[in-house]
């Protein structure tokens, strides 16, 4: 279970949401909604572990990320706004840099796979930067895919898909709910009708000026 008790994210020594308490179970997926600004994009880098938590806590079976230390980025796979996916290199090349950088045995033929299941068959070979913008995000999706981690953090990972890619990824995340796993997203739009049930968080905006 990832536990949220209390916590208060900011930016520039402000509180950006009211304090959050909630629990998410393996099996679930959590929706984090609210206005532009909130804080959404923030809270997902807090739980990748990417920024600090400045007040209340953050435990995933019962154990901090600092409990945790190195270990924790291990549990997680992070989908930010950006795909961080070298310009240079083949989604093939990128899928099998990643896994070495994070000491994940991936074969070649596990990750070809991968790369066909999300799409990308016509395109393996293809530096990224003749990318479109859609089949990046389903190169770096792949990652997703390619290992298993039980915490999915996403951030608006609807974008850039076409209505296809979007339910495919709903069916993506149903199957990793379905092994255990859980899936933090934000999103403006509505979900996938597979994942249409996520628990919804609504950031409420921080009216107090600051930290104590
Ligand atoms: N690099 C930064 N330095 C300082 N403040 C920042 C930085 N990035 C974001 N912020 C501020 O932090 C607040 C939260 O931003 P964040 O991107 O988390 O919001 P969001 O809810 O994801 O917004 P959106 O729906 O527009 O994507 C905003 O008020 C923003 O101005």
């Amino acid at each position: 279970m990832l536990e949220l008790q209390q916590l208060s994210i900011g930016r520039a020594g402000k509180a950006l949401f009211m304090p959050l308490t909630l629990a998410i179970s393996r099996g679930c997926c959590l929706h984090i909604q609210g206005p532009n600004g909130v804080g959404k994009t923030t809270l997902i880098k807090t739980l990748a572990g990417l920024r600090p938590i400045q007040q209340g806590s953050v435990t995933w079976l019962a154990r901090s990320p600092a409990d945790w230390g190195d270990d924790f980025r291990a549990q997680l796979h992070y989908l930010g706004h950006r795909d961080a996916l070298k310009d240079q290199l083949s989604p093939l090349e990128n899928l099998l840099q990643y896994a070495q950088m994070h000491n994940v045995i991936l074969s070649e033929e596990r990750a070809l796979n991968t790369l066909v299941r999300v799409g990308l068959e016509y395109c393996i070979d293809s530096p990224v930067r003749r990318l479109s913008q859609g089949q990046k995000r389903r190169a770096a999706l792949a990652r997703f895919m390619a290992f298993s981690r039980p915490i999915w953090l996403m951030d608006e990972p609807l974008v850039a898909l076409d209505v296809a890619g979007q339910h495919e990824l709903g069916d993506w995340i149903a199957e990793h709910l379905q092994q255990g796993g859980i899936a933090v997203l934000s999103s403006h739009q509505n979900l996938p009708r597979s994942i249409a049930d996520a628990q919804i968080v609504t950031l409420t905006p921080c009216v107090e000026s600051a930290w104590v």
